[in-house]
Parts: C-alpha cells; structure tokens; sequence
C-alpha cells in the first residue's frame, strides 16, 4: 500500500486541466464489448480503475491499449467468460459486464462488486430490471448468474425503486440489444449516462431521452464504432479541484469544465462567498478572504453530488458559524470526519448530520483514505494544514483521480507518494 506526504501551508497557484470523468469511463469500457468492431475512447483517465477494467477485458481475450490518453479496445475476438471473482471486486463499475455481458452473449456470471465503502449499495434495481427483460437471475456464493431465455432479451417498461446511476445504466447495457422498445422510468439524469448513450448511439443504438427521466430505448442488432469517442470531463475531479484553490489556493484556474455539469456545486461556493471567473471551458478562482457557513444536502443529479460533499468540507471549516451536510444519498459517507477531528476540526455526527465549525488552522497528522473521496478532502486538508499530513491507503485515491502528484505538483504542492516499503515515486 502506498502513501501520501503532503508538506502543507504553501498555497497553490497556476492551473490545472481536468482529465476525463472516471465514472463515464468506467461504463464506456464495459460498454465496449457490445461493439463488432474495434472501439476508441480519448480523454481516458489514467487511473487504477481503468487498470483493472482492462485486465478484466484480457481475461476475456478482449485486447486493450492504453497510450496517453487514448484507450483502443478491440472485442472482436472476446469468448464469454464467467466473471465470478478477482479483480471484478476491485472496483464498483465492474457490475457493468453484467448488463453488458448479458446484452451480448445472453448469459453473464458476474461477482458482486468492491468500490467504495460509502454504507450499503444493493443492486436490486439492476436485478429487477434483467428480470424485467426476461432474464433469469440467481445470486451463488456471491456471484451473480444471468441468463435470457432462448429466445433472447425481450424490451419492458421499468420503474425504478429509486434513482440509480448503476441500475440505469446496467439496464441500458442490456437492453440496446434486446428485442423491442425498452423504457426506463425514474431513470438517473447523471451525464456520465448521457455520455454513455451518446457513445452507443454513435455506434448504431437507439436510445432517446437520456437526461430525462424516461429512457426510450429500440433494440438493434449490431453496434459498430466509426469515431473514436472523446469522454466529458470528470465534474467530481474538477469540483475537488475548484474546492481545493478555494481553500488553500492563491489564484487558480481549474480547465477543462462543462460549468453546467457543476450548477448546484458552484452554486453552493458562490454562496460561501467564493469569488469565481467563468470561461467557456474552465473557472478561475480567486483566493477567499472571509467566507459564509452554508448547508448541503445531496441529491441525485442535478442535485448537489454526494462524491462532492467530501471535497468540499475543507472548505467550509475556513467558514464562520455552523455548517451542516446531509447525504441522502450515502448518509453513512462520514470516513473523513475522524481524520478530520485528528487534524483539528470540530466536526460531529448527530443522526446522520455532519455538523461542523470553522477551523482556524488545521494540524498535519497520519490520516487513513478509507475511500475516494475521503481521500480527496483529506487532500485539501493536508494542504491547508500547518506541517506534514501522511495519507495512508492511498489507493484509493488513485483508483479515481487521474495523475493527481503531477496535478498537484504543478499547481506548487509539496506532495510526494511513498510505497510502504520505502522507495519514494510520483505519480
Ligand atoms: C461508478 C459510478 O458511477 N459510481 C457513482 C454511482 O454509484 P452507484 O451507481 O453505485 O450509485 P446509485 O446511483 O446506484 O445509488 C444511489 C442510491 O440508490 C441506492 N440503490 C442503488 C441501486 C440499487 O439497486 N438499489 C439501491 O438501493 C444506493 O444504495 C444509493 O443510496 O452513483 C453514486 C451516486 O451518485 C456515486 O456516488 C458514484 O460515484
Ligand atoms: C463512490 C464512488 O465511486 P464508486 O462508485 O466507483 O465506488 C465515487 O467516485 O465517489
């Protein structure tokens, strides 16, 4: 395991370019193998997640190339493999190539996933919708075995429970190919999701109403790429970064932005007091004088995103006054706020409301990333504080943030990343 030696007070200055979004990027490569011909993706985040998504592509003789930012995948010769266990449970989105396995070969064996310990993330949403198109669904020793009649998926009207990013997307990977209209109703409104349905219908897919809460979506036989497919930007990694030179920055400009994927976010800095520059495709932030508490309480898209709430809390202990976050969403998604308290915050938790105060100055201390985005707002924290902050398990950091030492490094940070065993390297 690797860690992070952060040397905070010093404040960040420059400009930094957001890389593609890991969780459009997550779905378009299990998306891929859909496809009869080879698929290209630019604005590939390089990060452990899409490391492990091409090793689980190998182990289905599907070949894949990673140069840059260019990833090549090449299906054209997969085998349908059962998927029951190793890196499957590496990361969350591997639950893709149950929809996407499904979608192509009409069965699919497919371990539960890993991902983020946020509180509990069942999949009964995305099993009621295989259902719903027919399939057959049983739960093995942890496994999931998928299976379509003989005949083949058929479409279906689906409601879903709740609004699930996952549950949308894995029924869309199944249904693009089944026979009949499918239409998904509630369906998240995430543009990781648009993205994904912009990628298959330039493919030959007919899906309609991505963005809204109804999915029409008429079954086709083939899918073949013609164009390389460049992913939006990652809007969670810009908002860390947007709250990152908000909090321990002394100008920063942070580029490669769709603002409009950030409303309820930048909302909420405006409201802080965050003085902020628009661009067509990038936001300068100024660095803060006096800044106002604020309250957050996440929601789906295009709600305040919940992957946000921890990168922005660094931010709101520079505040005066009492803050508050609910997560609706993950109301158990409080990893960070031990680590915080050891670093000086006044943070509690009554009823699954974070309530904090400001901080006049944060002390750097060993801290565990116990997920993502804990990672990142401890990140912040590191930066902001007084000394050395130590991150331990910073894999899971790097699981999600595309090449954040040389990021960092670039805006002036003084981080470096240590194996456990020693050696120092960046990454
Ligand atoms: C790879 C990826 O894109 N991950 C994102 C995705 O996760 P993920 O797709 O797993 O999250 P969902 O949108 O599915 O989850 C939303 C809520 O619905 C619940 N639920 C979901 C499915 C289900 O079958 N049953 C059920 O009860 C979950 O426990 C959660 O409370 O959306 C989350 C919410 O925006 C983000 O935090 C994650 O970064
Ligand atoms: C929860 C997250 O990721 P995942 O769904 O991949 O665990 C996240 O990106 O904040």
């Amino acid at each position: 395991m690797k860690k992070m030696r952060i040397m905070g007070g010093k404040p960040l200055s420059g400009e930094v370019t957001i890389g593609g979004a890991k969780n459009s990027t997550v779905a378009l490569i299990p998306a891929a193998i859909l496809a009869d011909t080879p698929v290209t993706l630019d604005g590939v985040p390089d990060i452990k997640d899409v490391h492990n998504l091409m090793s689980i592509l190998k182990s289905m003789q599907v070949s894949s190339k990673f140069e840059g930012d260019v990833l090549t995948i090449d299906p054209t010769h997969i085998l349908p493999t059962p998927l029951p266990n190793g890196r499957i449970k590496s990361l969350r989105a591997s639950y893709y190539f149950m929809g996407a396995l499904l979608g192509k070969f009409g069965e699919a064996i497919v371990g539960l996933p890993g991902g983020d310990d946020i509180g509990p993330r069942p999949i009964d949403q995305h099993i009621k919708g295989f259902e719903a198109l027919g399939a057959q669904v049983t739960n093995e020793h942890g496994a999931m075995y998928i299976k379509a009649p003989d005949e083949g998926l058929h479409g279906a009207r689906i409601f879903l429970d709740m609004v699930s990013v996952g549950a949308t997307i894995n029924v869309i990977l199944a249904a693009v190919k089944a026979k009949g209209k499918t239409i998904i109703e509630n369906a998240a409104k995430e543009p990781e999701i648009i993205d994904l349905a912009t990628f298959l219908n330039n493919m030959g897919a007919n899906i309609r109403g991505v963005g809204t809460d109804t999915i029409r979506i008429e079954g086709v036989d083939h899918l073949a790429a013609h164009n390389s497919h460049t992913i939006i930007p990652d809007r969670i990694e810009a908002g860390t970064y947007l709250a990152m030179a908000a909090a321990a920055g002394d100008g920063v400009l942070v580029k490669n932005i769709i603002v409009e994927h950030l409303d309820a976010f930048l909302a909420k800095m405006e409201e802080m007091g965050v003085q902020l520059d628009y661009y067509e495709d990038s936001i300068f932030v100024h660095p803060t004088k006096s800044l106002k508490m604020v309250q957050i309480k996440t929601a789906p898209y295009p709600g305040f995103a919940t992957d946000l709430q921890q990168p922005i809390t660094p931010l709101m202990l520079k505040a005066k006054g009492e803050g508050l976050i609910v997560d609706t969403i993950y109301p158990k998604r409080v990893k960070h706020v031990p680590e915080l308290i050891r670093m000086g915050a006044d943070i509690t938790i009554e009823n699954d409301v974070i309530i904090l105060h400001h901080a006049d100055q944060l002390s750097g201390a060993e801290v565990s990333a116990d997920e993502i985005r804990a990672g990142a707002c401890l990140m912040t924290a590191g930066l902001m504080a007084k000394g050395v902050t130590t991150i331990y398990n910073v894999d899971n950091i790097l699981r999600g943030y595309d090449r954040v030492v040389s990021k960092l490094r670039g805006l002036g940070a003084q981080v470096e990343i240590i194996d456990d065993v020693k050696s120092a390297s960046a990454s």
